[in-house]
């Protein structure tokens, strides 16, 4: 494991400081967490994908804050990340738990190809699939998912109903949520009842150095608030 003092100091060539904290969170993987941040810092911003002002907080808005929910995985299970825009929460999520099995849903060429870029470059196994979370068939493995994450993407209801589909029965959908979560909750109770969530929470958790994350869960207790909808067919492989 890489000393947590190592990074205290560094500026890698295009991006923010190292928080401490970081090594703690990617282990032996900082670097490529590094590389990463450096992408989202060059490539990201000059392509549009992240806004200027987000250059000084890559790593505790963005990186760390997503690898936060990692806490809610479990041990090599399925994730689906729909709309993972330029990789967030998807990749800090590979690179922190390698144990993982991630595919990464977007419909956006130019995003799609940022993704498949940065993946070739770290080196690491993720599966990329452009299209829309609700399209049919768009992942082959639509119904097995044990977690669908989302950060920043759609209002609860809408998640829960895009998510519903993908997952396996007792699978649990991650929302990646700001200060509004627990509004959301209330506002979106009876729509995720009827789509058959079950224990619906809200949980706050905090990788050192980052503003901290509110995870909404729920788990998908039956299939039948939205029987029929299990889909299956072609994803495709983004490397
Ligand atoms: C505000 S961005 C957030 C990106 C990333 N999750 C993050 O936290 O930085 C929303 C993303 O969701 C994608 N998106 C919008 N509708 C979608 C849908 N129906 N299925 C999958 N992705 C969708 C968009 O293309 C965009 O990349």
């Amino acid at each position: 494991m890489t000393d947590d003092t190592t990074y205290e100091t560094t500026r890698d060539s295009a991006g923010p400081a190292v928080p401490a904290g970081a090594a703690g969170v990617f282990g032996e993987r900082l670097p490529l967490a590094i590389r990463y941040v450096e992408f989202l810092g060059t490539a990201g911003l000059e392509r549009g994908l992240m806004g200027p002002r987000e250059r000084p907080r890559l790593w505790d808005r963005h990186v760390l804050n997503s690898a936060a929910a990692a806490s809610a995985l479990g041990v090599g299970e399925a994730i689906v990340d729909i709309g993972s825009g330029a990789g967030l929460p998807g990749i800090p999520l590979a690179l922190a738990r390698p144990d993982l099995r991630l595919t990464l849903v977007e419909p956006l060429l130019r995003r799609v190809t940022f993704l498949e870029e940065i993946i070739d470059e770290l080196g690491i196994e993720v599966r990329v699939v452009r299209g829309r979370a609700e399209e049919k068939g768009i992942i082959a493995t639509a119904g097995d998912a044990d977690v669908v994450t989302s950060r920043a993407v759609a209002p609860l209801a809408k998640l829960a109903g895009w998510s519903a589909p993908l997952l396996r029965v007792g699978g649990r959908m991650v929302a990646l949520k700001g200060e509004s979560a627990a509004d959301e909750v209330e506002r979106d109770r009876a729509a995720l009842a009827k789509l058959d969530f079950d224990g619906l929470r809200v949980e706050t958790v905090a990788a050192p150095d980052a503003e901290p994350t509110r995870l909404v869960i729920g788990t998908l207790a039956t299939r039948m608030g939205h029987r029929g909808s299990r889909s299956r067919g072609g994803g495709r492989r983004g490397r």
